[in-house]
């Protein structure tokens, strides 16, 4: 097992009561990409906790809430949910966690999410992991996927691809022209894949040291 990363802290210089602000890693890729796979191999040697955006909504359906139905349909149509319901419940899921560094999965998906998350936690990702791989690979992940999962069929997948190339590209466009983006190559099998999300995350653990 690898140490742990403390790549960000907002602690003032002068070091006085100041608290910390959580780490927070945004793991973005187009849907089937391989996001919930590789955060599973962080969390087991890195230390964080994983959060993924869409099996919290998948949660507040389950649980019989009032968003519940509006989540269902919105999800069908492979649509983005408001960012007052999911950034609620990421918040929710951090202060509830009594970790401080988190892996963030599957948000943001479009810029109203991004600019929703900086406002209500104050909190800017200390780096953004993109998993890039062709549609035609994630396609064939998703239909052997087997995990019951509604929006795991042909009609809203090419919704989710759609919604992904319009609304959530730019959002990787955007850190990626501030510098915070490791882009890696998703296509490959799980392990490879993995050693190059390892080497990002010890090549920032050495840069803290
Ligand atoms: N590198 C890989 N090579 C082959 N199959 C993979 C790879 N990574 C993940 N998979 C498989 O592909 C499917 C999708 O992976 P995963 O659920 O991790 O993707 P995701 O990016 O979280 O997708 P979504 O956005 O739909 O939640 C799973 O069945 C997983 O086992
Ligand atoms: N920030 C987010 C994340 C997810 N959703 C909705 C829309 C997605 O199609 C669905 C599934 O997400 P996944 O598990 O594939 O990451 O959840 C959203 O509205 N906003
Ligand atoms: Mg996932």
């Amino acid at each position: 097992m690898e140490t742990d990363v403390g790549v960000s802290t907002s602690e003032e210089a002068n070091g006085s009561a100041a608290k910390k602000k959580p780490t927070v890693v945004f793991v973005l890729g187009g849907p089937g990409s391989g996001k919930g796979t590789q955060c599973a191999y962080i969390v087991e040697h890195f230390g964080f906790t994983h959060f993924s955006a869409g099996d919290l909504l998948r949660g507040e359906i389950d649980s019989g809430s009032e968003n519940g139905l509006m989540i269902k349909s919105m999800m069908n149509e492979g649509k983005i949910v408001p960012s007052e319901v999911t950034v609620k419940l990421l918040q929710k899921a951090m202060e509830e966690s009594g970790n401080e560094k988190f892996l963030i999965d599957g948000f943001p998906r479009n810029d109203e999410n991004r600019a929703a998350f900086a406002a209500v936690t104050g909190i800017e990702p200390a780096f953004v992991l993109f998993f890039d791989c062709p549609e035609e690979e994630m396609e064939r992940r998703i239909l052997n996927r087997n995990q019951g999962r509604d929006d795991d069929n042909i009609e809203t997948i090419r919704k989710r691809f759609k919604v992904f190339l319009q609304s959530s590209l730019p959002v990787v466009q955007y850190y990626e022209s501030i510098g915070k983006v490791h882009k890696i190559d998703a296509a490959r099998p799980v392990e490879e894949v993995f050693e190059s999300v390892k080497a990002v995350f010890t090549s920032i653990n050495e840069k803290d040291d």
